[in-house]
């Protein structure tokens, strides 16, 4: 099974209850909630209030991507918003270990993104905290670039990683360039939960769209 998250991101922000109403309709499964500070990355997008905003609108799950610098002041106000799972990347958290515990106190699932040159070895001590990790298969800040293949050996030694430490339970998730071709690829590597914003948001037929991921 491979869980299909739209980013909202690519969504047209003055309709963006009816955006998060319509990838419902069109057969997501969770909606990928792109958080940005213009810090850690250059591009700024928007913070609890929002999200909360969105939360009546629909039943799917909400991940949230930190692209921020210090995450952790912004956990409360996400766990107010609704949020079920939260991803922050280890360059963004002095004590990473530390931070996931308190993601999952909180009762929301963790994650762990890597971007392009982030070696799967930060992940080494800390698989005990986690739910998810997120192959960046973009360098992060802006939606519609290209796919990076070299990221696909990397998901492929991830799944072995997770195989030997016997932690198939942990979602391989892939964010960036993701269309119907590269859906495929990253499949076959070993992903099993999609990001996709310009894709999905893209299409006329947004359902046609997420079965072709699928
Ligand atoms: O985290 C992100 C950017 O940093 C977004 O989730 C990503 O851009 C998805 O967009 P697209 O599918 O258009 O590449
Ligand atoms: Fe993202």
């Amino acid at each position: 099974m491979t869980i299909i998250a739209p980013s909202i991101l690519a969504a047209n922000f003055a309709f963006l209850g009816d955006e998060v109403r319509s990838i419902e309709a069109a057969g997501a499964d969770w909606v990928h909630i792109d958080i940005m500070d213009n810090h850690f990355v250059p591009n700024l997008t928007f913070g609890p209030p929002i999200v909360g905003m969105i939360r009546p609108v629909t039943k799917l799950l909400f991940d949230a991507h930190l692209m921020v610098e210090n995450p952790q002041s912004l956990f409360p106000a996400l766990a107010d918003a609704g949020v079920d799972r939260i991803t922050v990347h280890p360059e963004a958290c002095t004590h990473l270990h530390r931070t996931l515990t308190d993601i999952r106190s909180r009762g929301i699932k963790a994650g762990v993104a890597l971007n392009p040159h982030t070696p799967l070895s930060v992940l080494e001590y800390v698989l005990d905290e986690i739910d998810l990790v997120l192959i960046m298969t973009i360098n992060p800040g802006f939606g519609g670039q290209s796919f990076l293949p070299a990221m696909l050996p990397k998901l492929r030694d991830l799944r072995a990683m997770l195989e030997r430490r016997g932690r198939n339970d942990i979602f391989i998730q892939v964010d960036g360039g993701i269309n119907a071709d590269t859906a495929k690829q990253v499949k076959e590597a070993g992903a099993n939960s999609l990001v996709a914003g310009t894709y999905v948001f893209g299409h006329e037929d947004r359902a046609a769209a997420i079965a072709s991921l699928r």
